[in-house]
């Protein structure tokens, strides 16, 4: 009966974000504290980030089975019908004939009119499974790659120019894996052994993150913020991308930090973990709100070092002078977390991505002014875009020309690969979902040296 009770929310929360273009992270969050058991939030979650991920392709292989487009449909039908044929053809976990069966009752009870067409689809689809004709790959390839893996034209064709058909179906087949959590063990509080214990104490799938010491992975679940140890401040949730840029910034017990872009935290607070809660950390943002979202995280992890100033990063008002290690985590487009944010890849636009490397660059450089001689600065972004990320680098170079790269190949809190050392010994990485199995994230490092 729970099962279906996920099913339910999962298809309410669905028919929102098309009808009324809700956030989908934001539903799951407020609709899964209705459900007792983890593994229903898993599966309620489970089925919204696979039916917005893959939306494309589901509705290619229903239209097969259509006398009339999606479009035509109630948005609760077409919720439902997406519900059951992700769970056809992508998850393995639930039996076919249970797929079916339980479809069929959720549309009895939202509208019985509509039973008898969910019924006939799903059938036919689960007779059908893969084999239905796809777009030809040679004559359609962006049409093909598009509706195969479920991502906008636009995305696949700058891809395709820029890394060719290979290397943009394996970033296409990442980014549609299920996401794993990565959370962030707070240091302050526990260590990633114990937490461990007590998190598979509650039957949850834990392993040891493979690129930052303080993390670890956990499979499909949903509703974390649900648990003792996260209102108690044992973790956070965090990708072991991010988690590097911390790291990478050096900072140490009694350091002074900027951290311009900060909020929600994540990074801001993991500094703190770092510098054992021992030092200053200015952290800025442009958004008030945005920074009570910083102090709530602090109290919930016990943390104290950190001041907050709502600021513009272009102009960075009342933050004092200059700070030994500065932190740009740059608004991006986000391009790299499209596994994480399973509906973000049909709300961004191309255009958004030629305006953001003059916001980019303009805070890069205010900041710059905030390094003092011999200090460090980083630069981060959560995309895998070059205009936001070398380009932007590039053109800091030209402006800043006293500030030096910093070899990052022996700072990394594991062993790089081989591929990755040519970029790393020049000061800056771009992590790709694809080759790293982490969010796709770029980090330049950089210093000022002292004066002779
Ligand atoms: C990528 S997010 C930062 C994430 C954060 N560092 C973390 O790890 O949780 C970028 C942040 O920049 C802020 N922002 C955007 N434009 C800004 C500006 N001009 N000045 C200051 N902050 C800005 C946004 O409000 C957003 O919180």
């Amino acid at each position: 009966m729970n099962d279906q009770n996920a099913r339910l929310i999962a298809v309410r929360i669905l028919t929102r974000v098309e009808k009324e273009g809700a956030y989908a992270n934001l539903l799951l969050r407020s609709q899964l504290s209705g459900l007792t058991q983890s593994r229903d939030r898993n599966l309620a979650t489970a089925l919204v980030n696979g039916v917005l991920k893959n939306k494309l392709t589901l509705d290619y292989a229903l239209r097969k089975h259509l006398n009339k487009p999606m479009s035509a449909l109630p948005q609760e039908v077409r919720a439902v019908l997406r519900t059951g044929v992700f769970q056809i053809l992508l998850m393995d976990r639930v039996p076919v004939p249970a797929a079916v069966n339980e479809s069929v009752d959720l549309m009895n009870q939202l509208n019985r009119t509509y039973s008898p067409l969910v019924n006939s689809v799903l059938r036919k689809a689960a007779e059908t499974g893969w084999n239905f004709e796809w777009p030809d790959q040679k004559k359609e390839t962006v049409r093909y790659l598009s509706v195969r893996y479920s991502h906008p034209e636009w995305m696949i064709k700058r891809w395709l120019a820029r890394w060719g058909q290979e290397e943009t179906e394996a970033l296409l087949k990442a980014n549609n894996e299920p996401s794993l959590t990565s959370i962030r063990v707070n240091t302050l509080k526990t260590t990633r052994q114990e937490l461990k214990t007590l998190l598979e104490s509650q039957e949850i799938e834990v392993v040891d993150g493979e690129y930052t010491p303080e993390s670890l992975i956990l499979k499909d679940f949903g509703g974390l913020d649900q648990l003792w140890e996260f209102q108690n401040g044992y973790f956070t949730v965090q990708d072991q991308s991010s988690q590097l840029a911390a790291h990478l910034l050096g900072a140490r017990e009694g350091d002074s930090v900027l951290d311009v872009c900060s909020a929600p935290g994540g990074k801001t607070t993991h500094l703190a973990q770092l510098m054992k809660n021992k030092g200053t950390i200015v952290a800025v943002d442009m958004y008030p709100q945005k920074l009570d979202l910083i102090k709530e995280s602090a109290e919930r992890l016990g943390i104290t070092m950190i001041k907050t100033v709502e600021s513009d990063a272009r102009i960075l008002e009342g933050i004092g002078e200059k700070f030994d290690r500065v932190l740009v985590d740059a608004p991006c487009s986000g391009l790299g977390v499209l596994r994480k944010r399973a509906d973000l890849r049909w709300q961004k636009r191309e255009d958004e991505i030629s305006k953001l490397p003059e916001l980019q660059l303009a805070i890069l450089l205010k900041a710059a002014d905030h390094v003092r001689e011999g200090g460090e600065l980083v630069y981060s972004t959560c995309t895998t875009e070059p205009e936001e990320n070398f380009e932007v680098i590039k053109a800091f170079r030209q402006l800043k020309p006293e500030f030096v790269s910093v070899d990052l190949s022996g700072s990394l809190p594991f062993a790089a690969e081989e591929r990755d050392l040519k970029q790393l010994r020049k000061g800056v990485w771009q992590i790709l979902p694809h080759h790293h199995n982490m969010d796709g994230f770029f980090i330049a490092k950089f210093r000022r040296p002292w004066m002779a």
